[in-house]
């Protein structure tokens, strides 16, 4: 069968947050630029996620977020969805059956801290000992135990413009909070940033500032589709970073993160990765790079240096 642009149309499932939608307009334009006969349905699928106010965890993790819009998919009710490469869950933790068809430009990688509206400029290393931190996601409670231990992580939940809403509010249970730049900046919200943090030291989530979009591996004709809107080196950085933690068998409750960036010539690509110590102990950090022809080498390279230097015991433990 031949993938004829001109005459299909694309059903996309997006969630309906703020952030999603505002990533939801931005595909939808390239993808008219690029499409301009092609109808693009947009259909809002609200996650378990979205729905769920308690841990996380308790609802199997980031697959809370995904799993909906992956049922649509496989039942055919949608041809493709859109989400935020960070928050699907990796290669073990998934459905077979869906393949990443378009790897939208790399946005900001980096996190940043946020203080509630009216606080004095701060910085981590600046905030009183004891200061609560909201942040959810594992790896960043266990950066800020290795890098900041006299502050203490606090979980958080909700989107992220309800989350700055409850910090200012006071009812966040949390006095300052960790968000992405990323995030922010799709929220109008860069400004909230106080500090924002080196991503070689305090290593961003594997995909962080990347926008997927996903097809049945068996729908080839969406497929092509959506093959032609993909950011070539963003794709080699998502690969080596999802190579790396597939390698570790990291999965979204372990405290493990990539980072990969490529040379200005874009021939070779470098991974930062770092298995950390959910207690706080000192994190396990490696630094590899290779051909960036071949990414997954270098992302399974990196993992090797990790458990090579002892990070298996880290991998396996649980706060
Ligand atoms: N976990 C939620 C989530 N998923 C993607 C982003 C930000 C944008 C990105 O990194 O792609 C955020 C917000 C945050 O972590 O603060």
């Amino acid at each position: 069968m031949t993938a004829s642009p001109s005459t299909r149309s694309l059903r996309l499932g997006t969630r309906p947050s703020p952030m999603a939608m505002e990533q939801t307009d931005r595909f939808a334009h390239a993808f008219r630029t690029r499409y301009p006969h092609v109808p693009l349905d947009i259909v809002t699928i609200t996650s378990e996620g979205d729905q769920h106010r308690g841990p996380l965890a308790q609802i199997g993790g980031k697959g809370a977020f995904t799993r909906r819009a992956d049922e649509h998919l496989l039942n055919g009710s949608v041809a493709a969805t859109i989400a935020c490469a960070k928050d699907l869950p990796g290669p073990h933790d998934r459905k077979p059956g869906i393949s990443t068809g378009a790897v939208l430009p790399r946005e900001d990688v980096r996190d940043a801290l946020v203080l509630p509206a009216g606080h004095p400029p701060a910085t981590l290393a600046s905030l009183p000992p004891r200061t609560r931190v909201g942040t959810s996601a594992p790896r960043r409670a266990a950066l800020l135990k290795a890098l900041h231990p006299k502050l203490i992580a606090v979980p958080i939940r909700g989107n992220a413009d309800s989350r700055l809403r409850d910090l200012d509010s006071g009812v966040l249970g949390a006095d300052v909070m960790i968000a992405a730049l990323a995030g922010l900046r799709r929220l109008n919200l860069a400004d909230r940033a106080a500090e924002i943090f080196d991503p070689t030291v305090w290593l961003p989530a594997s995909g962080a500032g990347i926008v997927v979009i996903e097809h049945r591996t068996d729908d080839h004709a969406t497929g092509n589709v959506l093959a032609p809107l993909t950011h070539s080196a963003t794709r080699i950085l998502l690969n080596a970073e999802r190579a790396t933690l597939a390698a570790l068998h990291g999965n979204c409750l372990t405290a493990a993160s990539a980072y990969a960036t490529l040379n200005p010539a874009a021939d070779f690509v470098t991974v930062h990765a770092v298995v950390l110590d959910p207690e706080g102990g000192t994190p396990i950090r490696t630094t590899t790079t290779g051909h960036a022809d071949y990414p997954d080498a270098v992302g399974q390279l990196a993992a090797q240096q990790l458990l090579d230097a002892g990070a298996a015991h880290l991998l396996g433990a649980r706060p």
